[in-house]
């Protein structure tokens, strides 16, 4: 099974360092890990770094993946070409890195794919004609394709409606089980992140502030502490701990 761990990791632009000293348990294939923070926390470029888009000091421990290409980061919006459909956007993305023969097993996982986000009815249209939720569809139809070991999913559900962004997650979360796919989420949404996540990490500053079991790190405290507002941990009806925001917090 894939791992992945972090050690004294950094990153930066030029002569700037965004991302200093992060280091993690080892997370394990199967799961969801939610990574959440503030604005310009940095963890965009965590996920470039884990990708290998960013060099920087520090290790990026893969172990157990199947194949070399184990790591897919999948950015907010497709940046498929505009004129390209839907299906030819998600075939393309599949044959990434690999012989141009489209083989029948190829189109089999586009189907299934298509199939499991619904795409079906725009699997025609062209990029270019589309809603900006039904990019990030095909955002994350294009990764998902690619089977990959760890799945790096920046805001996926930033576009989507709330129906839509608890479907994507589950589909996600089935995902990561049933392949036992690491995949590791980035969300403002911190309900979504008690709901659908087993661990979490969060970036502050650029530095790891807290990581572990999801409802032991997210607290009042942690969320005062991280995102200057005053908050509750309530229980939905399904017993899901869900986070109430009272008030922003006074500023020291
Ligand atoms: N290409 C770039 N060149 C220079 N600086 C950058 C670049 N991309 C990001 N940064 C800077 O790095 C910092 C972290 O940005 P990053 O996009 O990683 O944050 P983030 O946590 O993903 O933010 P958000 O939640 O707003 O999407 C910010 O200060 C940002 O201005």
């Amino acid at each position: 099974m894939v791992s992945l761990q972090l050690n004294a990791v950094c990153a930066g632009y030029g002569r700037t360092p965004i991302l200093t000293d992060i280091s993690t348990p080892i997370f394990k294939g199967g799961q969801v890990v939610a990574l959440i923070g503030p604005n310009a926390a940095g963890k965009s470029t965590l996920f470039r770094r884990i990708a290998g888009v960013m060099k920087g000091a520090g290790e990026v421990l893969v172990t157990g993946a199947s194949s070399p290409q184990a790591v897919c980061y999948m950015p907010q919006d497709t940046g498929a070409n505009p004129v390209l459909s839907v299906y030819e956007s998600i075939i393309l993305a599949r044959m990434q890195g690999r012989a141009l023969k489209v083989k029948g097993d190829d189109l089999a996982k586009v189907d299934e794919v298509v199939d499991l986000l619904k795409l079906e009815s725009i699997s025609h249209h062209n990029i270019g004609d589309l809603s900006g939720g039904q990019r990030q569809l095909v955002s994350a139809a294009q990764a998902l394709v690619r089977n990959p070991d760890i799945l790096l999913m920046d805001e996926p559900t930033s576009a989507l409606d709330l129906n839509r962004q608890i479907e994507l997650l589950r589909i996600v979360r089935a995902l990561a089980v049933e392949k036992k796919m690491l995949i590791l989420i980035a969300l403002h949404d911190i309900n979504h992140a008690m709901r659908f996540a087993e661990s979490v990490m969060v970036l502050s500053g650029g530095r790891l502030r807290a990581s572990g079991p999801t409802s032991d790190v997210i607290t009042p405290n942690l969320l005062r502490e991280v995102y200057s507002i005053d908050a509750r941990i309530e229980h939905c009806s399904k017993g899901i701990p869900q986070v109430i925001v009272d008030d922003v917090a006074d500023q020291p």
